[in-house]
């Protein structure tokens, strides 16, 4: 059972990944953490990460290893734990322009190939071109969005729970969303985007344990139709 869960920033993705995949015993893989821990690589190795160039040359050059245990994600570069300082706002403000970078995005994808074929009992993928271009046969597809106004509010409710400290005022965290999400679903390579055949989940008006329910029964019934009667491998998400 491979599932892939698409969405631009702030939508609930590694939450309801996290979730999901520990309430079926499933894998669990944060492409974003991978994209973040190469391009903190990067901003710790002298790599210019306004220079494509730059980032291409150095693209093959970290080992990446992510974790799939749901309840204890991990992610190292070089050996190195990596799991707190990318998500710094320095690594969030370069990392839209290093996975922009075709050759960090072979790289990446490659890992992301080996690590879902490997995961047996099947694996939860979340990202931003898991269902298009990464896994394009995963059994089921979901792509969840949310109002810009709800993803700024649970970014600031985060970050605040993260040091107690005062955050930047909505519109401005809504602002740098917007501009994540636009250099994301602008780029040539693999750009954000809902594949054709995922479904859409919007999860404004849902709390995580309403869209945590809503995909564990989109999985259930995706795997009734995996092992059903012969021709029944229906994708659930048509
Ligand atoms: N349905 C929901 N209702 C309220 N808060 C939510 C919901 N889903 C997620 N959250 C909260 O919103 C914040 C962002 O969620 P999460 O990190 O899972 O999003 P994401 O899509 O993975 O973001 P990014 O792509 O930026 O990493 C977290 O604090 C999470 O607890
Ligand atoms: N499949 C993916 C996943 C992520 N990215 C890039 O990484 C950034 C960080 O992602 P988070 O989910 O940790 O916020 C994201 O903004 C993308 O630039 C990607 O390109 N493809």
């Amino acid at each position: 059972m491979i599932v892939a869960i698409d969405g631009p920033s702030g939508t609930g993705k590694s939450s309801t990944s996290k979730a999901v995949a520990a309430q079926l015993g499933l894998s669990y893989l944060d492409t974003g953490a991978q994209y973040r821990a190469i391009t903190w690589w990067m901003l710790n190795n002298g790599v210019d990460v306004a220079d494509p160039d730059a980032i291409a040359a150095a693209a093959g050059k970290p080992s990446i290893v992510s974790g799939t245990d749901p309840l204890a994600p991990a992610i190292s570069a070089d050996g190195v734990d990596a799991s707190g300082p990318i998500r710094t706002p320095e690594v969030t403000a370069a990392v839209s322009a290093v996975s922009a970078v075709p050759e960090v995005r072979e790289r990446i994808t490659e890992l992301q190939r080996t690590i879902a074929a490997k995961a047996g009992g099947g694996i939860v993928v979340e990202g931003r071109d898991i269902g298009t271009t990464v896994l394009p046969d995963a059994d089921l597809k979901v792509f969840l969005t949310a109002s810009a106004e709800a993803r700024a509010a649970r970014r600031n409710g985060e970050l605040k729970a993260a040091d107690g400290k005062p955050v930047s005022d909505l519109a401005a965290t809504q602002q740098a969303l917007a501009a994540r999400d636009k250099a994301d679903s602008s780029r040539k390579t693999s750009p954000l985007k809902k594949a054709d055949d995922a479904v859409e989940v919007d999860t404004t008006e849902l709390s995580l344990e309403q869209v945590v329910e809503c995909v564990v029964t989109l999985v259930e019934k995706a795997a009734a139709g995996k092992t059903g009667p012969a021709g029944s491998r229906e994708k659930a998400a048509r």
